[in-house]
């Protein structure tokens, strides 16, 4: 299968060129940044020489051209560029028969006035919202499997839902309760774009995004939940550890926690530390995997959860739904 990768010079765009250059089935037939960007034509390994030798091909603009050239010669486009480019480069692929793997928010909330309200723009493409499968990986197999636009799921989210699903699901949530979900990214997960916030010595360890961030709805809808989430952007460059504070019905046990769990016993890229564990960003950076502990106290329950923002948050997310997709095991090429 022939893939593109558009938006290849950032950090979730390059970190997804070396998985599918890497990939047994899949080739990597282009990488692509904006039309007038200044690293076209540069080589995408001298942006990342730790790839020199596998990403040694010409970083390409993206022009009218090149979008109809790939629709003649390409299977799938990955859009690895921010919500706003997202949403109006996907209805120019899907309508040339291109499966789209976007890795922005640009279609993953169903209603289409919160972009108006957390993303800041009128969404202009409110029907493919509706088409559009929501691509956590372990929870949307099947539909995945079927999708022609798949909208991976957030960083953030990704670590909170495959935390508070299994527990969700097996009926255990206080109703009405919020869930607490602190979580602290690695700056990877700003982008590779100069910004002050992300500047060597300006980086720090402070929350944003209080009460307004776009992954309260996105956790919301998926889990069918209420939350207050507060991201926070700490002085590491890759890694996601969030610690979750919710409240359960009276009465349940540590047992019935661990039990809910089993629902991801057999997935084989979620870690389950057990009651007790605790995760670590130094246990999941550079990994594709998803780590997850629980403690309970009375109807206190304390869940811990880690991911590699740019892997299981991101890129590896991508590259799992693209295998699921394409029918084959889940892992390839990234286990
Ligand atoms: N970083 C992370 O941890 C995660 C990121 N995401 C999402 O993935 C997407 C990409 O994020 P990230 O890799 O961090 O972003 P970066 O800022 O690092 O990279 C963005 C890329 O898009 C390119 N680009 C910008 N405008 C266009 C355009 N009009 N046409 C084609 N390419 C364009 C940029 O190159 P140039 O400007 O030179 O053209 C660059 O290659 C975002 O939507 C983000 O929300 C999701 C989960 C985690
Ligand atoms: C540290 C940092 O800034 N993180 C980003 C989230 C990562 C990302 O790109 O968000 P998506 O998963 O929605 O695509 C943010 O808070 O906006």
């Amino acid at each position: 299968m022939n893939i593109v990768i558009i938006g290849a010079s950032g950090y979730s765009g390059a970190e997804l060129a070396q998985l599918v250059a890497k990939h047994p089935h899949f080739v990597l037939q282009g990488c692509y940044v904006s039309a007038g960007s200044h690293d076209r034509d540069k080589k995408l390994s001298d942006l990342y020489p730790q790839h020199r030798g596998l990403l040694d091909m010409p970083l390409q603009g993206l022009t009218a051209d090149a979008i109809a050239d790939i629709g003649q010669h390409v299977h799938a486009v990955c859009l690895c560029t921010e919500h706003k480019v997202s949403v109006e480069l996907a209805p120019q692929f899907l309508e040339q028969g291109i499966k789209v793997f976007d890795l922005s928010g640009g279609f993953r909330l169903t209603d289409a006035e919160l972009y108006t309200q957390y993303y800041g723009f009128d969404h202009p493409h409110p029907e493919l919202l509706r088409q559009a499968v929501y691509g956590l990986a372990e929870w949307h197999n099947s539909a995945i499997m079927d999708a022609q636009l798949v909208a991976v799921a957030g960083c953030y989210p990704t670590a909170s839902l495959n935390a508070l699903k299994p527990v969700q699901q097996a009926g255990l949530l206080a109703p009405q309760q919020k869930v607490i979900i602190n979580a602290v990214s690695g700056v990877t997960g700003a982008g590779r774009k100069a910004n002050m916030n992300t500047h060597f010595c300006e980086v720090s360890l402070a929350p944003y995004g209080v009460f307004n961030h776009r992954h309260t709805p996105e956790v919301e809808q998926a889990l069918g939940h209420p939350v207050l989430f507060t991201p926070h952007l700490g002085n590491f460059n890759r890694g996601i550890l969030a610690t979750i504070y919710a409240q359960v019905n009276a009465g349940t046990t540590l047992t019935d926690i661990t039990d809910a769990y089993q629902c991801l016993a057999d997935e084989p890229l979620i870690r389950l530390l057990g009651a007790g564990g605790l995760a670590s960003i130094k246990g999941v950076a550079q990994t594709p995997y998803v780590d997850i502990g629980w403690h309970l106290q009375q109807q206190q329950l304390i869940i811990s959860v880690a991911i590699d923002n740019l892997l299981k948050g991101a890129s590896g997310q991508a590259l799992q739904c693209m295998n699921i997709n394409a029918g084959l095991d889940p892992t390839t090429g990234l286990v």
